[in-house]
């Protein structure tokens, strides 16, 4: 399987209808991966809070649009990364798309965490609630977004529901890349999974990017991993080696489940 991830980069300069363009144009030119992926909020940019509501679009918006055509064009699945969407009931999500090469809507994903305490997207937006994987024909996708990386639940609910390749488009600070890389790891040594994690370059909003995308294995070995700017991160993997490892190594199935709520033992003197 061929995995293209799109580290695009935000700057302001470029109109989101200018980036819109230029990312589909770099879509097209994907033909002969299997998966592309985006990043998150690449539009606006995941830190130009005051832009979401302005930008936001309904699930069948101008993105929506836009990448449906350039996943038939190149003939691959598209993780479209995630837009600011509008909820017809006014409530704006932080929500993934994900398209078939027959430029279908194979599924959607709305944030579960949302990031910045009690500032930014933790006030603009609502929360999602519903994790999602996606049956490929060559594997099972699990999706989350950014922030949501730092909670292992949710990974572990998307390896129980079949996952193999865990997608994590994201808009990562540069000042805490050391964790990006350090989770992008723990989630795939944990779930026996790989780990696809897209972020973006550049800086917006005062906030400098990341960068550093990387494809992580099932043991936990970087497989492939981006710089700093702009690039497309592609790496050739076999989704079978999820299952070598598992059977391998198998501590997945040593998990236990329905633990019972953990004791407050006093602590004798
Ligand atoms: O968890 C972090 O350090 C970054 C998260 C983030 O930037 C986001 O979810 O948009």
């Amino acid at each position: 399987m061929r995995a293209s991830l799109m580290q695009i980069a935000v700057n302001e300069g470029e109109t989101v209808q200018a980036r819109r363009g230029r990312v589909a144009s770099l879509v097209r030119e994907q033909a002969g991966a299997d998966l592309v992926v985006l990043p998150e909020l690449w539009t606006t940019g995941a830190f130009a809070f005051e832009e979401f509501a302005a930008e936001a679009e309904p699930l069948r918006g101008p993105t929506y649009e836009v990448m449906a055509e350039a996943a038939v064009e190149a003939g691959v699945w598209l993780h479209a990364g995630s837009v600011p969407e509008r909820d017809p009931d006014g409530t704006l999500y932080n929500t993934s798309l994900l398209f078939s090469p027959a430029g279908d809507l194979a599924a959607s994903y709305r944030k579960i965490h949302r990031f910045g305490f009690d500032k930014g997207e933790a006030v603009l937006m609502g929360a999602g609630r519903a994790p999602v994987t996606v049956p490929l024909p060559a594997t099972t996708l699990g999706v989350a977004t950014c922030y949501d990386l730092r909670f292992p639940e949710l990974f572990r609910a998307l390896v129980e529901t079949g996952a193999e390749v865990l997608v994590v488009p994201a808009g990562w600070p540069e000042r805490r890349r050391a964790h990006w890389t350090l989770l992008a790891r723990a989630r795939a040594v944990e779930n026996q999974a790989f780990v696809l994690a897209c972020g973006t370059a550049g800086t917006h909003a005062g906030v400098p990017q990341a960068g550093h995308s990387i494809v992580v294995d099932p043991w936990g070995e970087v497989l492939a991993e981006a710089g700093a700017g702009e690039e497309v991160l592609t790496v050739d993997f076999d989704p079978a080696e999820v299952a070598r490892t598992r059977e391998r190594f198998p501590a997945l199935k040593d998990r236990v489940l329905g633990l019972e709520t953990p004791r407050r033992d006093a602590f004798q003197v």
